[in-house]
Order: structure tokens, then sequence, then C-alpha cells
């Protein structure tokens, strides 16, 4: 039984389809404190969040069966990304549901800022017609400032242009001739600043956007200006916009988000030029019906073994890529547990080399599960492909990857090469039409055999009657030889045995192998 654990509200179309879905057990609880939500955690593998429930590492560091969390939006700032990556557990998010409504919302804020809505609407309310007071200003032939033009931001400049409004723009993706082809005006960051009658900012809450906003930011501004924040609080330094709006160098504010959300209390709401919703920009039934949908979908296509549409702490691989790939991630994790059996010393490098079609595709998820095979020997199940490349890091090993067009006539070959500080291992695979995953290469011996069961791999003198000792040992054991191959430097060199047996070689037979004459090394692995 796979359990979710969903803790926030969320729209009740996503949920029908999780609950469509066989052996899947949903709790809903929403409002936990942080206390109740970490004592809940441990026995759910799935979380369902949206804004408002901290996902921080301390909760992380206590669901110890949690692979997958979903944000149903967009913002993950609330999810600590490096715990959940470190814990091999995969962060999804809904980035397009709520596109439109935050757009649609941000227009809202800046058309009833301009024009006092919310402050006349509440002087009527306590039986205050005031006209004079709430003058306002139009937007026709005002620039509109946009600070960041990912998804919503550019919504936005669509409309503000709807408005005739002109608008200038920056963001670091954002080009003139992009500019240009959209109808807006490109500008440096400091230009936007200088030149804009309102301003909004649409980028996410990172270390490089915190308070990018700030006191020597107004300072560039027109006096006058008028700010939106629809995207996330804490890009504006609520400090200098308070004084800012005091100094009359900001003549509005219109803010959905805030540097501390929920909060009851906010000095910036004691001023007249603020008007405010609670964090309200994705809150459309659309947009609640379409993110729940998203996530929900990802979470079962995790569940189901499908690939997820949109991995916070994965990059995404589009469907046909991901077809054309997907079938060589069981080669790499294979060739990547088989390797390291062979290498008793610490890894300091892996090599992986892409030949033929696979030096044409994108190959960084096949690289995840090579790497994911080689540590899986000792770290076990606890890496996965979240956190195959994190943990090889953190162990010290590098990994390169390489591409030729050349696999010495193969369609494909994946090699992979392990260094130690003494010692260098290959293994190279290849898929074979119909035949599936073979191992062709194990060091400079050439071999051919299905990287799956119990392999024998023996190191022996190329003499009469090694195979016969060995053959009749392992009879001894009750092991049954399945397949065998073999294969040697030069005649009376070194060479290599492969079997693959019916059943585990436990340590005694494996020790009574090594001692027979001729054999250098045994290794036992089971694929
Ligand atoms: N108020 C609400 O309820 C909602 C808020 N949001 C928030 O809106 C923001 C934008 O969301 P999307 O447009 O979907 O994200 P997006 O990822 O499509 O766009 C963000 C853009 O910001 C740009 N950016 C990053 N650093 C920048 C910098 N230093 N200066 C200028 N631009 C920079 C990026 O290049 C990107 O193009 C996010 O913070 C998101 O969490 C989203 C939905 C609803
Ligand atoms: O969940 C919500 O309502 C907030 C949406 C939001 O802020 C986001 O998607 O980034």
């Amino acid at each position: 039984m796979f359990r979710i654990l969903i803790s926030d509200p969320l729209s009740e179309e996503g949920i029908h389809a999780l609950q469509s879905t066989e052996n899947v057990n949903i709790v809903i609880d929403i409002g936990l404190s942080p206390t109740e939500l970490r004592d809940k955690i441990s026995d759910f593998d799935a979380l369902l969040v949206r804004s408002q429930t901290q996902v921080t590492r301390e909760l992380i560091r206590n669901a110890p069966n949690l692979k997958i969390i979903g944000r149903a939006g967009v913002g993950v700032d609330n999810i600590d990304l490096n715990a959940a990556t470190e814990h091999g557990i995969i962060v999804v998010n809904a980035p397009n549901g709520n596109t439109n409504s935050a757009a649609e919302h941000t227009m809202a804020m800046l058309m009833a800022m301009s024009r006092n809505i919310p402050q006349a609407y509440y002087a009527l309310k306590n039986q205050q017609w005031e006209r004079k007071k709430y003058l306002g200003v139009e937007l026709k032939n005002k620039t509109l400032g946009i600070v960041g033009l990912g998804r919503i931001g550019t919504e936005v400049a669509y409309r503000a242009k709807g408005q005739r409004m002109n608008v200038m723009a920056y963001d670091p993706f954002l080009t003139e001739e992009k500019a240009e082809k959209m109808g807006i005006e490109y500008g440096a960051i400091e230009d936007v600043l200088k030149n804009a009658d309102f301003i909004t900012v649409h980028t996410p809450l990172l270390k490089e956007t915190r308070h990018l906003i700030n006191a020597e930011a107004f300072q560039l501004m027109k006096n006058g200006v008028q700010i939106v924040n629809c995207a996330r609080g804490g890009i504006i330094d609520e400090d200098a916009l308070y004084e800012a709006i005091i100094s009359k160098k900001v003549a509005g504010a219109a803010m959905d988000v805030f540097e501390e959300e929920p909060f009851l209390d906010n000095k910036l709401l004691e001023l007249p030029e603020v008007i405010a919703t609670p964090h309200l920009g994705a809150s459309t039934i659309e947009a609640q019906e379409n993110v729940a949908i998203d996530v929900c979908q990802d979470i079962i296509s995790f569940l189901t073994g499908g690939t997820v549409r949109n991995p916070v702490n994965l990059p995404s691989v589009p469907k046909d890529i991901m077809n054309k790939i997907e079938p060589y991630f069981n080669l790499a994790e294979k060739l990547g547990l088989f390797l390291i059996h062979l290498t008793q010393e610490v890894i300091e490098e892996v090599n992986i080399y892409y030949a033929g079609d696979l030096s044409e595709v994108e190959v960084a998820p096949i690289t995840r599960n090579t790497v994911r095979g080689i540590l899986k020997r000792h770290l076990g199940n606890h890496v996965n492909d979240v956190n195959a490349l994190y943990l090889a890091e953190k162990k010290g090993i590098t990994i390169h990857e390489n591409k030729t067009s050349q696999a010495k006539g193969f369609t494909n070959l994946l090699k992979v090469e392990v260094k130690t500080k003494s010692d260098k291992r290959s293994v190279s695979g290849t898929l074979l039409n119909g035949l599936g995953a073979r191992i062709v290469k194990v060091d400079h011996y050439s071999v051919d055999f299905t990287p799956a069961g119990h392999i024998v791999v023996i190191h022996h003198k190329d003499q009469p009657g090694v195979i016969g000792r060995m053959g009749s040992l392992l009879a001894q054991h009750q092991i049954n030889i399945a397949t065998m191959q073999v294969d040697r430097s030069d005649i009376g060199g070194d060479a290599i045995m492969m079997l693959t047996v019916d059943k585990h070689l436990e340590k005694d037979g494996l020790e009574e192998l090594k001692a027979l004459n001729e054999i250098y090394d045994v290794t036992a692995i089971d694929l």
C-alpha cells in the first residue's frame, strides 16, 4: 500500500484521480502544526502540499519512507530541496496550471492599486463618499517594468499591452531579439527600475532574488512609482518598501505575498498606499483544479513506474527522448553494479563512454542510473535516481561522460570504467535488437551474456584442467552452470571465465574456488 498524506487544501479533481489508483491510501489532514506533521509523516510514502506546509530538513529527516513530495503550484521555496535530494526524495510541482490565474491576479492588483479601488470601497463601507481623495492614474501609455519574464511575467506582459501600456522587462534569459518579437522593450534591471511607472516582480525567491528590490533599487526608481508583488514575499525588502512609501518615493504597493506568511499583523498594512490580498494569486477554481490534477498525475506516474513530467530536483526529459533512452536504464544500472564487484579499492573516478546511437541522445539520466548501480552495492536502496550524483560527489567520486560515434561493430555501446588509486576496471554492454541487454566486454576480454541472475567471474591462467576442476567443485556445492564463456589474452596467458549459475555461490564455495590451482580471483555477483 502506497500511503499519501495531503497536508494543504487540494482540489477534489486531483484527489479523485489518486483515489481511483490501485493500492493507494490517502490521508487528508489540513492545518497540522510542524510538530504534529513531524510525528505523523514517518508512515507516508508521498506528501502533497501547496505553499503553506513547510517541508523542512527536520521533517524530511523524520520521514524514512517518503519517496515523493508533490507541490500543487509553482514555488518550491517551502520545500528544502537539498534535504529532499540528499534523502533521495523526488520533488514534483505543477508549474503551468496557475500561470493564468497569477497573471490575472497581477493585473487585478495593478488596476485596483492605480484606481484606489480597495481604499474607496473600504471608505464607502464606512459611510464615506470620497471622490476627490481617490483620484487615480491611467495605465495607458505608462511603462510597466517587469522583473522576471517567465511564464507569469510573459502573460502579464501581453495583458499589459492589451491595456496599451509600454512594457519593459528584465530577465537573465531575455534577449533584445526576443523582446522585440514580443513587442516589448528589453532593459537591464537598472533600466527597468529607472524607467517604469509601475513595476511588477515575477521571479522565484532565490538567494539572488531575495531583497532584489531593496533600498538601493527604490532610489533608482521614478518618484511616485507603484509596485506589485504577486510572486514571492522577500523579493521586495518590506522594510525598504515601508520607508520608500513613507518618503513618498513609492505611491502605491499591491502585495499578494509577504516575507512572513500567514500573518495577522504587518506594518505595511498600516499604510493607506498599500493594498493586499492573502496570497490569492493561484486561488481560482481553474488554477486549483489544474495544479491538483497535474501534481496528482505525476504522483500516479511515479507510483506506476512511469515518467514524472515536472520533477524539480531532477532535470526533466521530453517524452520522445525518454522513450529512446529508457531501455538503457536497466543496462546502465547493471553495468555499474557488476563493475563495482570487480574492484575492492575505493573508487575515485567513473568514466562513462556513450558510443554509436547512444552518442546522439541525452545521456544524463543514463549516467544517473549507472552511478546508482555503482553506489547501490554499498549504499543499498537508499541510493536512487534523485540522489545518485549527489551521493557520488559526497563520496569524492568524479563522474565523466564521453561520447563517440565509434561503437566497435555495435549499434550502441555503453562502457563504464572505474578508476581507483592503483586499478582500472571496465565493463561494456549493449542493447541488442530482440535480445535485450548484453554484457559484451569485461576489461579487455570479449564475452556475451545477459546481465541478470547469479554470475561468477573467474580470473585464471589459461591451462588445461582448470575448467574441469572448477566444474567439479561447483557440482560438489550443488551449483548448476547455466552458461559459460571463456576468453584469454593469449595462449597460456591470463584468462577470464564468466559463468551464470542457478543459485548464489556462498562464501565457502567461493573460498574453495579461489584456492584451486591456477585460479587468481573469483567474484560472485548477483544482478
Ligand atoms: N501569488 C501566487 O499565488 C503565485 C505566485 N507564483 C510565483 O510567481 C513567480 C513566477 O512564477 P513563474 O512565472 O511560473 O516562474 P518561471 O520560472 O516561469 O519564471 C521566473 C522567471 O524569473 C527569472 N529570474 C530569475 N532570477 C531573476 C533575476 N534575478 N532577475 C530577473 N529575472 C529573474 C527566470 O529567468 C524566469 O524566467 C514564482 O515565484 C512563483 O512561485 C506563482 C503562482 C502563483
Ligand atoms: O498554493 C497556492 O495557492 C500558492 C501558489 C503559489 O504561490 C505558487 O504556485 O507558487
